[in-house]
């Protein structure tokens, strides 16, 4: 877990038909990770790629990647996603049957283990896996598209996983809906990554990039130094 606000932009809102050049471009203007959604269309709603675009684009940037995968089950992926490059591996508390061996097997594989808890799950899921968990993703939005609503009834949570987690080098991302204004109040919250798709990729040029993430990092900064 680091101490400043680490930004994770999302290429759910890349141009997928530019995907490598989009990751390179996005790192060179600010990125400190770059997110991943891995979408399989039965947890949720949608389909977007799985471990070979993730390999595809691994050479593309050093930065970490953190991969956000919205699928069930999960296990039988984990080591096909760390083969192809993955640095954090988000599973879905929801996604079953076994988060404490999902995560066991993540850490096995020498990679972050973090669990996502969707809307309407409560941060009690992660009580019980606190000491294999390096990292908590609130979903500020139901997962499976880019573009929504940031739901502010999350702030909530955000402070009860904060409390949660105490002293303990885990850190706590937000996901969905995140842009200058929602990045100030998760920060307030106690959230230190920030995962925004649509506010970062707007604009379509590194110029914009860079500018977006600057806003989004410093409202946030601001936010937690007020
Ligand atoms: O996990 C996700 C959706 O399930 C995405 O990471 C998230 O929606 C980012 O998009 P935006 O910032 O546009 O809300
Ligand atoms: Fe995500």
């Amino acid at each position: 877990m680091s101490g400043k606000t680490i930004i994770a932009p999302s290429i759910l809102s890349a141009d997928f038909s530019n995907l490598g050049d989009e990751v390179e471009t996005v790192a060179r203007a600010g990125a400190d990770w770059i997110h991943l959604d891995v979408m399989d269309g039965h947890f949720v709603p949608n389909i977007t790629f799985g471990p070979p675009v993730v390999k595809a684009i691994r050479n593309r940037t050093d930065k970490v990647f953190d991969c956000h995968l919205m699928i069930a089950p999960a296990d039988p992926y984990i080591a096909a996603f760390a083969d192809a490059g993955a640095d954090i591996i988000t599973v879905h508390a929801e996604a079953g049957p076994h988060l404490h061996r999902s995560l066991q097997s993540i850490r096995g594989l020498g990679k972050k283990a973090g669990v996502s808890l969707n809307p309407a799950t409560p941060e009690s899921a992660i009580e019980h896996v606190l000491d294999t968990l390096d990292l908590v993703l609130v979903m500020t939005v139901n997962p499976g598209f880019g573009g929504q609503a940031f739901i502010s009834g999350m702030l909530e949570k955000i402070r009860r996983v904060k409390a949660l987690v105490g002293n303990r080098p885990i850190d706590i991302e937000v996901d969905g809906g995140i842009a200058p204004d929602t990045a100030a109040l998760v920060a307030a919250a106690g959230a230190n990554v920030l995962v925004a798709g649509s506010a970062v990729f707007k604009g379509g040029s590194e110029t914009s990039y860079r500018a977006n993430m600057e806003a989004i990092r410093s409202a946030a900064d601001r936010a937690v130094s007020a």
